[in-house]
């Protein structure tokens, strides 16, 4: 039986470990991190996610500052309301609350983040950094992927891992942080054929597809390292309820791998807990702080 990753108590480590870096900063800034989180509309699964945030943020000793703005906000408005944080000198990171109502152009906004409080890791300049190895921001929920994997393997260098999933703001970043980490990494998707075979040769496996269960146990080569990004609501065995699975068929997994992510409790905390981290990390950047 596979070893269940707590992604829970690794990000409430790395939260206390911010906390004290944020302790440390305002010793020497005079001030504390601000981080402004930008909510448009009522997605009620957003404002859960943003209040998630606000509370991490003031737990951690960071200024939150929060702008709730309306369903029908222009994306004029949008851009004007970047611009101003952009600007603000207490502003250290930007995050826009992903997904926006569809009249205004998601990469528009992101792209109007200054890089250097892009604490999402989503402009291209971050994205460019990261595949270029220059300093810049990572992506929380690939971020968090890697930080777990680190604890569990150590060195993942030589390691064979497969990415199920090339989006850009999970597949793609995941693939270069393990390229970094000198792993020999493949990117399969929709319409890589004879996928049990590719996810057979690996190492690692990160699912990040957004399809329930789709990666079955079957498939995965004993003592694997599996990380579930995957967060989708299902029906569940009970008449009218849910519940929430990854991508990966948790069971079946647990008899095959050496270690899984849960869903919930595995990388889906990491990602409050990297974001975080990153504003501290800008904030320490823009002061100059080591
Ligand atoms: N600007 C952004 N938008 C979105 C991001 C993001 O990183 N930046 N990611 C997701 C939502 N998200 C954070 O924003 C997020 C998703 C899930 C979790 C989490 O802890 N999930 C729990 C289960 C929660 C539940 O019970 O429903 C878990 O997996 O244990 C945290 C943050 C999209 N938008």
């Amino acid at each position: 039986m596979a070893d269940i990753i707590d992604g829970k108590a690794f990000a409430a480590g790395l939260r206390e470990e911010v906390r004290e870096g944020v302790t440390a900063f305002a010793a020497k800034a005079g001030r504390a991190p601000g981080l402004a989180v930008v909510l448009v509309g009522e997605d009620p699964a957003s404002a859960v996610y943003v209040r998630s945030k606000h509370k991490a943020c003031v737990t951690a000793g960071m200024e939150s500052f929060e702008h709730h703005l309306p369903a029908e906000t222009s994306e004029a408005d949008l851009l004007a309301l970047i611009g101003q944080l952009n600007a603000d000198p207490a502003v250290d990171g930007i995050l826009v609350q992903l997904p926006l109502p569809k009249h205004i152009d998601e990469t528009k906004v992101i792209e109007a983040i200054d890089p250097d409080k892009d604490v999402d890791g989503f402009t291209t300049a971050s994205a460019g950094r990261l595949a270029t190895g220059q300093d810049g921001f990572v992506a929380c929920t690939p971020l968090g992927c890697l930080m777990l994997l680190k604890d569990r393997l150590g060195d993942l260098s030589g390691k064979s891992a497969v990415i199920v999933g090339r989006s850009n703001i999970v597949g793609k970043p995941m693939a270069m942080l393990l390229l970094k980490e000198s792993c020999t990494v493949t990117i399969a998707h929709s319409r890589t054929q004879d996928l049990a075979h590719v996810i057979g040769g690996a190492d690692i496996v990160v699912a990040a597809v957004g399809r329930p269960e789709m990666v079955k146990g079957a498939w995965l080569k004993p003592g694997a390292t599996v990380i579930d990004v995957g967060i989708n609501r299902v029906p569940a065995a009970e008449e009218g309820k849910t519940k929430l699975v990854g991508d990966v068929a948790f069971d079946e997994a647990m008899e095959v791998a050496a270690a899984v992510t849960p869903v919930p409790g595995g990388v889906g905390p990491m990602t409050i807990a990297c974001l975080l981290h990153n504003t501290l990390a800008a904030a320490k950047r823009r002061e100059g702080i080591a």
